[in-house]
């Protein structure tokens, strides 16, 4: 069962209304998800350097949260953050990073050659059209780079329907790891790699809803570890 752009977005906001969260809140349980399937996918000992970057929305707002519980774990993140927004928020999740001692920088393919593992949150199930600047380069570089790739809940440039752009940047983009919060969205059909699904903040009735299941998350895991298309392994 897939969620369409369109339902991700109703869902988001019936969670912010009717549930009563608020959108610190999803983002903090997206983000945590996040860091615990890089820790299950690339455990310290693979080489603690993560690149995370980070795109404009809340897609990228996951990548910060995500940043930042990596760094307590005992990673060491670098953040690439080319279109800070000015909302509060945003403003607050960077400054959490900085008083980690989290290095912001400016060059992603330059750090790209000096990392083990990447955190694609450029974009989420809001992307469309074709990618606009600064981000085609970054895209290109997570194209051609030999570094794993875990992308959060979307491979940036991917359509979220109709998957990998048919030409250009992003069309032989394929990350290793998709984190797909709440549910996969439909572009998973194009997706072969390791595939998790956070956000465990669903309640049966919104899950019911929306016409997909609640993961079986184990214990205390945030994530759960489905088949490329978000079946039950
Ligand atoms: N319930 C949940 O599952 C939650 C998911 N979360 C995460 O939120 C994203 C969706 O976030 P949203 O803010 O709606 O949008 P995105 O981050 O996907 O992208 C929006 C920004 O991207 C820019 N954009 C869009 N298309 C392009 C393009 N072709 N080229 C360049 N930039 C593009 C857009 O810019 P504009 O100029 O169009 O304004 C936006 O700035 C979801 O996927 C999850 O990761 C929440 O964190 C919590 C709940
Ligand atoms: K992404």
């Amino acid at each position: 069962q897939t969620l369409s752009a369109k339902a991700a977005t109703a869902l988001d906001k019936e969670l912010m209304s009717t549930g009563a969260f608020s959108i610190d809140q999803l983002m903090e349980l997206a983000g945590l998800s996040v860091s615990q399937a890089v820790y299950r996918v690339h455990p310290i000992s693979r080489g603690p350097r993560i690149l995370v970057a980070v795109g404009p929305g809340n897609n990228g707002g996951d990548g910060l949260v995500a940043a930042r519980h990596l760094r307590h774990y005992g990673y060491q993140p670098t953040v690439y953050y080319p279109k800070r927004s000015k909302n509060e928020l945003y403003q607050r999740l960077a400054k959490q990073l900085e008083d980690l001692h989290v290095p912001f920088v400016d060059d992603f393919p330059a750090a790209l050659a000096s990392t083990d593992h990447v955190v694609d949150a450029i974009f989420g199930f809001s992307f469309s059209g074709e990618v606009r600047e600064p981000f085609p380069a970054v895209i290109q570089a997570m194209q051609d780079t030999k570094v794993p790739v875990t992308s959060v809940d979307a491979p940036s440039s991917w359509n979220i329907k109709e998957g990998p752009p048919k030409s250009g940047v992003g069309s032989a983009f394929h990350p290793d790891v998709l984190v797909s919060l709440t549910a996969p969205k439909p572009l998973v059909k194009y997706f072969t790699g390791r595939h998790f699904i956070g956000g465990r903040f669903v309640t049966p009735a919104i899950a019911d809803k929306y016409g997909f299941d609640v993961p079986d998350y184990e214990g205390i895991d945030q994530v759960v570890e489905v088949g490329p298309n978000g079946h039950k392994l």
